[in-house]
């Protein structure tokens, strides 16, 4: 079976709690990583448990949630091994994993619905890496 990792501050709470739910009824292991609950907590705490999970192998891909996905993909960005796409659509997922090889999607709690959350970390599960000289060697020189 395939681990997903989830993490999330406080506003992406609710929708982790949604999204790990439907993810386990999909099928999928399940590894949450916090918060556990809405109080006030900072997303680097979160990213970086979710950035070690990966990098050890714990799971294959991650799943981070924040207010607006900006500062937990920012933080985990900053971890060696972690490619982490901030998307809004099921567009901008699949182009995360079709291009950039992302193992971790991030998502805004208060940019968008859990329905279309939802259809992106979907998409960003079920899209391949396109492969190919181009999108590798891009990827390659950001180490
Ligand atoms: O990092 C963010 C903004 O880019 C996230 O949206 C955070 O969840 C947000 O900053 C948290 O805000 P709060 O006022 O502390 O709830």
């Amino acid at each position: 079976m395939t681990t997903i990792a989830i993490a999330s501050d406080h506003a992406g709470y609710e929708m982790k709690a949604e999204i790990a739910s439907w993810l386990a009824g999909a099928g999928y292991e399940v590894l949450d990583l916090g918060c556990n609950g809405p109080e006030s907590v900072d997303y680097p705490d979160f990213a970086t448990a979710l950035a070690g999970a990966i990098n050890d192998k714990r799971a294959a891909r991650g799943v981070l949630i924040c207010g607006s996905g900006i500062g937990i993909s920012i933080a985990a960005n900053r971890h060696p091994g972690i490619r982490a796409a901030l998307v809004h659509d099921v567009t901008t997922a699949r182009l995360a994993r079709q291009h950039n090889d992302a193992n971790v999607v991030a998502l805004g709690a208060r940019i968008i619905g859990a329905e279309i959350a939802k259809d992106c970390v979907d998409a960003f599960l079920k899209t391949d890496f396109e492969g190919g000289e181009r999108h590798s060697r891009r990827i390659a020189k950001m180490g």
